[in-house]
């Protein structure tokens, strides 16, 4: 599939985005070992998390749904999952297979579980290092460090983790893991990465701890069912809100969206950039959520590092477009990690940039972008990467003349609805399928 992306004369309007990733997934793996049945509400239903629900009915979780973005999970308690009878398959989806992996670490039978080619050229030797240390056997390509990952687990101890990375992932599966060790299991991080799995965990019951970097879980809890509305993911917001900032005369809303403090970096940078941003908080928790608009105007060039970037990771190729339209220097640092996802994110943004036009320089943990340079739209390539896609069509906007995003397909990983959410607001942006 490839995008056909016009410049817009404007952007007005409300718009929802589908719900949270990060929370789909934990809402179906954290049901999935609790007892009772869990009803989650705007579930999203692209690709990652469905692939999360496929490994969950392969372990023996009865799942009925999505259907209009309700998905009910038959919670099989914390010892209930079964042995797999085949390859686990996490596809696209770094989350599936790391938490995933926490949770096996746990089960006392044999599963292994692969992804599809870009996943597989992840690192997982980051989780399961720890997970070993627990005392989980885990093999796999590269000494441990490449899917597929063979797991038998069972018999775990507590550990303190002191995780080298700001990751949620990473934490997430020691805490899972830590549910089934005896003990009180405790992981501490350089900066406080999303906090969406301990947030849910104490929902559904676990006694949870948290002290300052460091969170801990006790083993063998009970963990009981509880109702879960995913708020819409700002993550996917993010595209629409910097679309609305380098757009002239917009204003867009993005309504009912995830606003817990650990994901919501984005919206201080746009801010600090010199955006008009309107924050309307209707909902406390236990994940706040509210409305966003956004309303066109002149950018200035910023410094982004340090602990913010964990709280904006998946914000940053959209922000390097923010700041190729900004007047000035942008200089992003501390973002090794993004060479780590779907693709190396610090390359194919500044190589696929360059290509319209801006004046990119990469670094080894970040990148330098000198604002203000006019972008023309061409043929770019999305590297099968579904944020990196949707950042050059956002792009591509506010570019003179067409741009064509190439395999862009990879949309649906996270954002199904992001061409008809623009085209909502007045974009006109057309996708043609390839034979
Ligand atoms: O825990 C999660 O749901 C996620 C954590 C982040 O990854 P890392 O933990 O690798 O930073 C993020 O990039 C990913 O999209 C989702
Ligand atoms: C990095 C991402 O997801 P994951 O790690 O789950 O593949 C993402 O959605 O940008």
């Amino acid at each position: 599939m490839r995008l056909r992306v016009k410049p817009a004369r404007t952007l007005q309007g409300e718009v929802e985005v589908p719900g949270d990733k990060s929370i789909s997934h934990r809402a179906l793996m954290i049901g999935a070992i609790a007892e009772g049945e869990t009803v989650i509400e705007n579930f999203l239903a692209g690709e990652d998390c469905l692939a999360t629900l496929a490994c969950l009915r392969a372990l023996g979780v009865g799942i009925t749904g999505p259907e209009a973005g309700r998905v009910r999970v038959k919670g099989r308690g914390l010892h209930g999952l079964t042995e797999p009878a085949d390859i686990l398959d996490a596809k696209n989806s770094g989350t599936t297979m790391r938490l995933l992996l926490g949770i096996l670490a746990g089960q006392p039978f044999f599963s292994v579980i692969t992804g599809d080619a870009s996943l597989r050229r992840r690192p997982m030797g980051r989780v399961v290092r720890p997970l070993r240390a627990m005392g989980a056997q885990i093999m796999a390509r590269a000494g441990g460090e490449l899917a597929p990952l063979a797991v038998s687990g069972g018999g775990l101890k507590s550990i303190e983790f002191a995780s080298p990375v700001a990751s949620a992932q990473v934490k997430s599966a020691v805490l899972l893991a830590g549910l089934y060790a005896a003990g009180e299991t405790v992981v501490t991080e350089p900066a406080l990465s999303r906090d969406h799995t301990e947030r849910m965990l104490a929902l559904f019951g676990a006694p949870v701890r948290r002290d300052g970097l460091s969170v801990a879980v006790r083993g063998g809890p009970v963990l009981k069912a509880v109702p879960v509305r995913v708020p819409g993911d700002i993550s996917s917001a993010a595209f629409l809100l910097v679309a609305a900032c380098i757009v002239p005369d917009a204003a867009v809303t993005v309504k009912g969206v995830g606003l817990n403090p650990t994901r919501t970096g984005i919206l201080d940078v746009l801010q600090a950039m010199g955006a008009r941003i309107e924050v309307k908080v209707r909902d406390a928790g236990p994940e706040p959520w509210g409305d966003v608009t956004v309303y066109s105007g002149a950018l200035r060039g910023t410094e982004v590092g340090g602990e913010l970037i964990p709280r904006l990771i998946d914000e940053i190729p959209v922000l390097t477009v923010a700041a190729a339209y900004a007047a000035g220097e942008t200089v992003i640092r501390d973002a090794a990690e993004l060479k780590y996802k779907e693709s190396n994110r610090l390359r194919t943004m500044a190589v696929e940039l360059a290509r319209l036009g801006a004046d990119v320089e990469e670094l080894p943990d970040g990148l330098v972008i000198r604002g203000g340079k006019p972008l023309k739209g061409t043929m770019v390539e999305s590297y099968g990467d579904h944020r990196v896609a949707m950042a050059l069509a956002v792009a591509g906007l506010a570019a003179a003349g067409e741009t064509v995003v190439q395999d862009a397909g990879a949309i649906n990983v996270s954002f199904p609805g992001f061409v008809a959410a623009l085209t909502r607001l007045g974009a006109a942006v057309d996708t043609e399928i390839l034979a």
